[in-house]
């Protein structure tokens, strides 16, 4: 019985975690990478430009972070949203259609890869899942709010719960293997996400993370104790985490969060670069480089994160260097 109660409740998340050795790896930053083949994201709709302006680059990032050796590619839907993609001028068929693609592209990414590695002697991937993107209220408005969760006095619960749903079922729809809320600021966001979850009765995974400024509070100023409160109470939510901040708040972030909840702890900080929502530029961090990631990483795993990675301003050099640090110690 205990068994048969393991197996029904054993995620395709967990069974993933406990192949790659008790931590899975996830991709780095996907609008960096675009950024390095040449595309120009310096618009409101920012990374999500590409689906409209030169879709045969996602396939190629998603590619190369799988070459890298990570085990799940977060798709490039960040900031692709139904309004944002109507204010320029689309229609909603090809505003859901463009949603489509972002994880068709993923998913065909993946296929291609594991046909054909799948049969390589000796090779060391894993089949990789592919994250849906769901990018937070403060990513769309394209004001850096993603780091503030200063939302106003109009934004409450329901607004919030109306921006998310649609994209939601269109993502999902699509045949994603979970749903990645990224950068979430604050406990009124991370409500919206849980009982949209529930209400629309998803049944993949998913995870949600948050993003971080001060190193202890969720960008609101909130508590994490508060906001990990909401999320615990569902079980749609299988993992929980800090995306987009800095790589040094990291290890006391993960020993709070364990405190916090029974879920995984899910953790992909970007450089340590500081994104200027004005200028829409990142400026230079104080006290962090690339070079010291994959240390970093294996110390975020020794403190009991399960999945890590990596976001803005890093690449597949960082997500290679964490996947070969974690197989050597498996
Ligand atoms: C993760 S941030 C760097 C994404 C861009 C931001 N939402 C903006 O549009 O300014
Ligand atoms: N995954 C996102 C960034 C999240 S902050 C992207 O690169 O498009
Ligand atoms: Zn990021």
């Amino acid at each position: 019985m205990g068994k048969d109660k393991e197996y029904i409740t054993t995620s395709s998340l967990d069974d993933l975690i406990e192949k790659a050795g008790g931590c899975a790896v996830v991709d780095g930053g996907f609008a960096t990478q675009l950024e390095k083949h040449g595309a120009s994201i310096n618009d409101p709709l920012w990374s999500a430009l590409c689906l409209i302006n030169e879709p045969h680059l996602i396939k190629t990032v998603h590619l190369e972070y799988l070459e890298a050796g990570a085990d799940i590619l977060v798709s490039s839907s960040y900031q692709a949203t139904i309004p944002g993609f109507l204010s320029r001028g689309l229609s909603i068929e090809n505003a859901e259609s463009l949603l489509e693609k972002s994880v068709k592209v993923a998913v065909e990414a993946r296929d291609k890869f594991w046909d054909a590695v799948k049969n390589v002697p000796g090779h060391s991937y894993n089949r990789a899942l592919v994250a849906a993107s769901v990018g937070s209220y403060g990513a769309y408005l394209a004001d850096g709010s993603e780091y503030s969760g200063n939302y106003g006095p109009d934004v409450n619960l329901e607004k919030l719960k109306d921006f998310h749903r649609r994209r939601l079922q269109v993502l999902v729809e699509a045949g994603p293997d979970l749903i990645a809320f990224e950068t979430i600021p604050n406990k009124l966001e991370a409500q919206a996400c849980v009982e949209l979850l529930e209400e629309e009765n998803m049944e993949i995974p998913s995870w949600i993370c948050f993003s971080s400024v001060d190193g202890e509070n969720a960008p609101s100023g909130e508590s994490f104790k508060e906001c990990l409160h909401v999320i615990n109470k569902s079980n749609k939510v299988k993992a929980v985490g800090i995306n987009c901040a800095p790589p040094h708040f990291i290890e006391s972030l993960i020993c709070k969060f364990k405190e916090l909840t029974e879920k995984a702890i899910v953790v992909y900080p970007n450089s340590g670069e500081v994104w200027d929502g004005r200028a829409k530029r990142w400026l230079p961090s104080k006290c962090f480089g690339e070079e010291n990631f994959e240390l970093f990483a294996t110390r975020w795993r020794d403190s009991g994160a399960k999945l890590i990675g990596g976001c803005c301003r890093t690449t597949p050099s960082t997500i290679r260097a964490i996947s070969e640090t974690f197989k050597e110690r498996t």
